[in-house]
Parts: structure tokens; sequence; C-alpha cells
């Protein structure tokens, strides 16, 4: 226990000021350790002379009447001795006194301090009672003390309960805090597979990928429509999946290029992209690629949602269709043709080249309709609008007008208007022949007819598109006026022109059979003179026109198929004179022209070798002449039937060279022997340095290929004399001589040779 000096007893305040005299004692020998100051009062004497003196010198008695008195109180069970004590003055006084150990004390003799009331006998109860209160209250300032004592060590314990407790509650925290870490981490795990169930859930196609472009997560719909079932994906880029996964391979190779884009924009990027799947391999997605940046702006990653439009696409052509197109024929619709119209006015305006509005009806439709019933007419306008369509070429535009009305147009036909009306009248033409054809329905063919009216574009009168269209409605009720199945142009010049054209085409069908066709030659002289070789040039000697010229009626011809039957009589006019040529002992080359119809039919081949062996003509002299544009038309057939005729030793000659596209390239795999130099280039060539320029390229490409050549259109010594000067070659023109009937050229073929054995 704590230790108070029996000093420090005196500090405190209830035993120094206390009214009773009190005295501590020593344990033992009885002396005098400290006296208040009621005891020094009493006693007389100061402090110091108390202090130190034992209990036995101030008692009036000797030792053994003190022995006497303490035996006896002990037999009395007394807790006071009464001791006469001689006071300072010499009075003796009987004091009581009541001694009690001090708890809580300790002296130097070991053992508690003995404190000890004095009372004068008088007044010995009240003693005993301070005495009891005294010691109270000591004691509870001892133990007031001792409690302070205590307490600090509580406080101690308590500062280190508070310690081990905040230790506590920190670990508490910790242990909550690892807790709410693990909460939080099964928060996120939780939030993880809600994500994951929701994008799986999702019906679009989400992915993500890392800065690297590695792809890191795909939700289900990814996974099946990209085929990675099975496919080890994690962390692969595109390219690699492109190899693991042929079928996409396409995709991925897309989608590496919108990935780069996305990137490079740095923003949200969107774009359309196909994404096949097994179920339909033309399936559209709206892709939206978001790419993410680091604070730094490197890479960080890339989200990419991708949703399936293909339904949305084709409802949105459904309704496209069904807004510009007609229901039952699958045509355009008004609203359709007028845009179109518009754009060909547009480019009309621009290109100043003329096109053409045609306007169909069919001829007693409604009665047929009415008669057969509307489902029977409904496939009759089908089929016409099949027809129609097989008419026209891909930028032409055939139009279901209403009813049985069809609109064709024809934009960009030719840069003059009379060949435009030309081209029109020939589309009317096989407009006409082609709804004119049978149509089986059931068990029997329907036959319908067309009446056509067309008006082209530009035109003078009609700048709106409803003017325009007014104008083919009007011709084409003339054509009905004048007895259906008719074409009618609104314009009378047009009508005037394509009504002659029409009646040269039907005289050109009687011409061969009436005998009206000639076969006339112009000589291909050499530097000399000397005629070499001979153009066979057809002419037509019309009973009532005269002399055609080939140029009016060999467009007809070509357009209306007749040019199979006029060239084919021509071949055979040719080899005829061939062979006649060589009867009469001057064998002679001789070139004809070949068009492409021709040279491209099937058969050509067959019939040369006939007209051949029909006429006896000798093949090695015959030469044929083709056009750039034959050629270039399909190339592989066109070198396969040059390859096998000239396997019969017949010639072949590129007509109007530098007119058209040949190149080196193709050139040198064509079986030819000849070029002839268009007369375009002869004609200025001694005057204009590019004429001239592409004159000496023209033979430099000869002398490459090891070509003859043939100058076209001579007409002047200076020409010639041009043309002398850079290479040997033949010379063909009005200044050697015109295109002429055979016998003349025959005759002066002979001539020559009389005039060439007589000088040599
Ligand atoms: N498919 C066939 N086409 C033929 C045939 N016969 C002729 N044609 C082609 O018709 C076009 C015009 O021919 P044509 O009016 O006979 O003109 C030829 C010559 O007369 C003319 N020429 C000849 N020399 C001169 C001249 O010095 N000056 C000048 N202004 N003209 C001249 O050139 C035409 C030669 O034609 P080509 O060698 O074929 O180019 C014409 O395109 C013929 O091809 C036929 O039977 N079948």
């Amino acid at each position: 226990g704590p230790k108070v000096p029996p000093s420090g007893v005196a500090e405190f305040t209830p035993f120094r000021n206390h009214g009773a005299a009190m005295l501590l004692l020593s344990p033992g020998d009885g002396r005098i350790l400290d006296a208040n100051a009621a005891a020094t009062h009493f006693y007389g004497y100061p402090p110091e002379r108390l202090i130190g003196r034992t209990l036995d010198e101030l008692t009036a008695m000797d030792n053994e009447a003190i022995a006497g008195e303490r035996a006896l109180a002990q037999l009395e069970s007394r807790s006071h001795l009464v001791l006469p004590q001689r006071l300072a003055n010499g009075r003796v006084r009987a004091v009581e006194f009541y001694t009690s150990p001090l708890a809580g004390t300790t002296t130097a003799a070991g053992g508690p301090a003995q404190l000890a009331v004095l009372q004068d006998v008088e007044g010995l109860r009240e003693a005993e009672a301070r005495l009891a209160e005294y010691r109270l209250h000591t004691e509870e300032a001892i133990l007031r003390n001792n409690r302070e004592a205590v307490e600090t060590q509580s406080r101690l314990r308590q500062a280190l309960l508070a310690a081990v407790l905040i230790q506590a509650l920190i670990i508490a925290l910790l242990i909550a805090n690892v807790a709410n870490r693990r909460r939080i981490t099964r928060a996120l795990v939780h939030r993880e597979e809600q994500l994951t169930a929701l994008i799986d859930a999702m019906p679009d196609l989400v992915c993500f990928k890392d800065g690297n472009g590695r792809w890191r997560q795909v939700n289900a719909f990814a996974v099946r429509q990209l085929g990675l079932e099975g496919i080890d994906y994690h962390n692969c880029r595109n390219l690699e999946l492109a190899e693991r996964q042929p079928f996409h391979h396409d995709t991925f190779h897309a989608c590496e290029a919108t990935d780069e884009a996305a990137w490079q924009q740095r923003s949200v990027y969107r774009s359309e992209e196909r994404i096949p799947s097994p179920d339909n391999p033309h399936s559209v997605f709206d892709v939206i690629k978001v790419p993410l940046f680091n604070p730094d702006g490197s890479r960080r990653g890339m989200v990419v949602i991708g949703r399936d439009i293909t339904a949305r696409k084709a409802a949105d052509s459904e309704i496209e269709r069904l807004a510009y197109f007609d229901p039952l024929t699958n045509l355009p619709n008004r609203r359709l043709l007028q845009d179109r119209i518009a754009n060909a006015q547009a480019g009309a305006r621009r290109s100043g080249r003329y096109g053409a509005i045609l306007l169909v009806d069919l001829d007693y439709f409604k009665t047929l309709n009415e008669a057969r019933g509307h489902e029977m007419g409904d496939r009759l306008l089908k089929a016409v609008a099949e027809r129609l369509t097989g008419c026209l070429r891909e930028a032409d535009t055939v139009a279901r007008f209403g009813g049985d009305e069809f609109v064709l147009l024809l934009p960009d036909l030719a840069s003059h208007a009379g060949f435009a009306a030309d081209m029109a009248r020939s589309v009317a033409a096989k407009v006409r022949n082609a709804v004119a054809l049978p149509y089986p329905m059931d068990d029997e063919d329907v036959v319908v007819a067309a009446s056509i009216g067309v008006t082209l574009i530009p035109n003078g009168q009609a700048t709106t598109i409803a003017d325009l269209l007014k104008q083919a409605e009007t011709a084409m009720y003339q054509a009905k006026e004048a007895g259906r199945d008719q074409v009618r142009f609104f314009e009378p010049e047009m009508q005037a022109r394509v009504e002659a054209r029409f009646a040269l085409e039907g005289d050109l069908r009687h011409a061969v059979e009436r005998g009206e066709l000639q076969m006339y030659l112009q000589p291909q002289v050499d530097a000399e003179g000397q005629i070499q070789a001979a153009e066979a040039l057809m002419r037509w000697q019309h009973p009532q026109r005269g002399l055609v010229p080939p140029s009016h009626f060999i467009p007809v011809a070509e357009e209306t198929g007749l040019i199979l039957e006029l060239g084919e009589w021509a071949m055979r006019e040719t080899c005829r004179l061939l062979a006649r040529a060589e009867a009469a002992g001057t064998p002679i080359r001789m070139a004809v022209n070949v068009s492409p119809r021709q040279f491209h039919r099937s058969g050509f081949i067959r019939r040369v070798r006939d007209i051949l062996a029909e006429t006896g003509a000798d093949p090695t002299r015959l030469t044929m002449e083709v056009t750039e544009g034959l050629v270039i038309d399909r190339i592989h057939q066109t070198v396969a039937t040059m390859s096998e005729l000239r396997a019969l030793g017949v010639h072949f000659s590129i007509d109007d060279f530098g007119t058209g596209y040949s190149s080196l390239a193709y050139l040198k795999r064509l079986p030819i022997n000849e070029l002839k130099i268009d007369k375009t280039f002869i004609q200025d060539a001694p005057s204009d340095p590019n004429d001239a320029a592409l004159i000496d390229t023209i033979l430099a490409v000869a002398a490459h290929l090891r070509l003859n050549v043939v100058a076209e259109g001579v007409e002047t010594r200076e020409q010639a004399d041009f043309l002398t000067r850079r290479a040997p070659m033949l010379y063909q023109g009005y200044l050697f001589g015109r295109p002429e009937p055979a016998e003349g050229l025959l005759e002066r073929l002979a001539a020559q040779q009389v005039m060439n054995s007589a000088s040599s």
C-alpha cells in the first residue's frame, strides 16, 4: 500500500486543526511522533519539546503503575488508558488516552503509527466520539489519498484500457474494413455478375478490347454472331480472330479498319457493318465504337456495341419500295419517275446531250381486263413490265405510270436531237416488238399491242416534268388515233425524220432481194501509184432516192439487225469479185468491212467458209476490216474467231485506227496484219503538228508489231508526200481513186498489168 510518513500525517488538516489534543505515537515505545496544536496547547510545551519524548516521560506515574494501568485496561477491555499527565506548568491532569493504530501509515519502527486522542477525564465520552470521528476522517483522507492513487492507477488502467479499447476499436475497424473490402469485393463480383448477366441478356453485340486491341470480354450474343463458340478469343487481336474463324475473315478485317478509324477519331465512331451469320449472310449491324484513353493520352480500351439492323434496313427498304415502287410490278412508280426525270433534265442541261421519254400504253387492255378478269390482267401487266425492262440499258428507267401505262426514260442518248430521236425510235420499235410477242396464259396465248408516244429531253417547249409527260401523252394519243400499235413523236420534225427513217428501213429490208445493192471498189496504191489492193464499199441504188450513201443506211441496218443480211451479202460479193479478178489473171487483195454484230454472231466462221467455198475465192487475198470497238468489246472471243480465220489465210485490218482506245497491250494479242490510219488524221497532218505526231506514233506501233499500214482519205499530193517521207505504206483516197463500180477498177487493174509487163 502507499506509505504515508507520520510527519505527513500532520499535513492532514483534520489532525492539525482539530480541537482535541492529539498525538501520533510510535508503536512499541510510545515516542511522540507528532502533536497537534491542541496537544501543544494542553501540555503547554512547544511542539519541539513534545515530539521525541515518550508518553511515559510525560505521565506522572512510575513505570509499574503505567504497566498496571495497561493490564487493567486489558482486563476491563477498555480502549483507553487513564494516565495522569504532567503539564509544562507542573500541574498534573488525569487524561484518558484513546489510542488506535492509524490505518495506512507505516512508522520507522514498522507497523502503523498510533493515533492518541487525549481527553480530560471529565470529557471522556466526548473524547471517545471525537476519536471515532477523527479516525474516520483521517482514515477517509488516507483512504481518499489511497483512492487517488488507486484512481491514478485506475486511470492508468483506464488509459491502458482505453488504449486497448482504441486498439480493439482499430482492430475492429480494420476487421470491419477488411470485412468492408470483402463486402465491396463481393458487391463488385455481384455487380460484375449482374453486369455480365445483363450484357449477356442484351440482344446486341457487346465487346470490350484493351488498348492494344486485344479482345477481353464478349457477350453471349457476340459469341454467337461471330461464331466464337469453342474459340479461345480472349486476348486475341482482330486479325488473329480472322485466322481462327475463317467464316468471319472479312468481318474481322473490316473491324480492324473501323477500330483504327475510331482510335484516330478519338471519339465515338459509328458505322454500318456487314456481319454475316450462318442464318443470314446479309446481316447488317449499326456499330458504335467508343475509344477510351488514359490521362496521358495513351489507348486504354475500346467498347464496341453493335445492333442488328437487318430487319430495320429491310423495313426501310420496304417503306422505300412502297413509297417509290409499284407494288404489282415492282417498277418505279410515278413519284420515283418524276425524280429521275428531274435528274435527266439536269444532266441534259449540263452535258448538252439529249434523252427521251416514251409513254407506253397497252391497246385494248381495259377490254381484256374486264373480259378475262383482273387476276389475269395483273399477270399480264407483270409480264409486260418484265419485257419492257429487258429492252432497256441499266441507266434507263421503266416506271409504271398507273393502269396500263408505262413510262420509259432514256437519258443521255446523243448530242444531236436527230440522233437521239433515231435511238428513241429504235428503242420504241424494240419495245413494240417485245410487247407484241404472245403471253402464254393458262391454256392460251394472249396478245396485246402498245401505242407509244415519244418526246425528247431537253425540249424547247417543255420545261417542267408535267409538261414533258403531257407531251409524251399527246404523242401517245396520236399513236392511238393513227390506228394503235404505233410510235409517234411529239415533235413534228422528229416525227418526220422518224417516218423517213422508218420508210428507209422498210425499203432496206427489200434492197437485197430487189438487187438494189452494189459493191464498189476503191483502190489502195503504193508510193509509185500502183494498185496493190482495193476496199469493197457497199452502195445502195434506190429506185426513187437514187444512190443512198452508206452513212445513211448502214446505221439503220445496224440498229435493225439488217446488217447481218447486208454484211453477208457484202462478204459474198467481195469474194465473188476476188474470184473474178483471179480468174481474169489480175489477182488482187480486197478488204471488206465486217460489222461487230456480224463478226460476233454465232456461226460467223462457218458462213465465211461457206462463202469462200461457194465463190471459190482465195482466202489469203481477203482482208476483213474491223473496228477497234469490235475488238475491245469481247477480246477473248475476238482473238479466238480471228485466229480461226487467220488459219484459213484471211487477213485482218484495224479500221479507223487511232480514233478508238487501242492499246499496245491488246494489239499484241491480236492476230492482225494491218492498221488503217483514219482519214481525219491524214487530212490535217501536213499542217497540224498534233496529227503529224499521232501518225508518227501509229507508224512506230505498226513497225514495232510488224504490221502493214494503209493511209485512208488521202486527197492531196501534199498529204501523200507527207506520208511517203515517213514510211512505206499503201494509200487510199480520192487522190488515187474514188470508190467505183467493180468493173472499172478491175479494168484499170488489167491495164496496169499490161503496162507493167510492157515496161518490164
Ligand atoms: N459493215 C459495212 N460497212 C460498210 C460497208 N461499206 C461501207 N461501209 C461503211 O460505211 C461508212 C461510209 O462508207 P463510204 O461512204 O463508202 O466511205 C468510205 C470511202 O468512200 C471514204 N473515203 C475514201 N477515200 C476518201 C477520201 O479521200 N476522202 C473522204 N472524205 N472520204 C474517203 O471513206 C470510207 C472508207 O470507209 P472505211 O475504210 O470503212 O472507214 C464507212 O464507215 C464504211 O466502213 C460494208 O459493206 N459493210
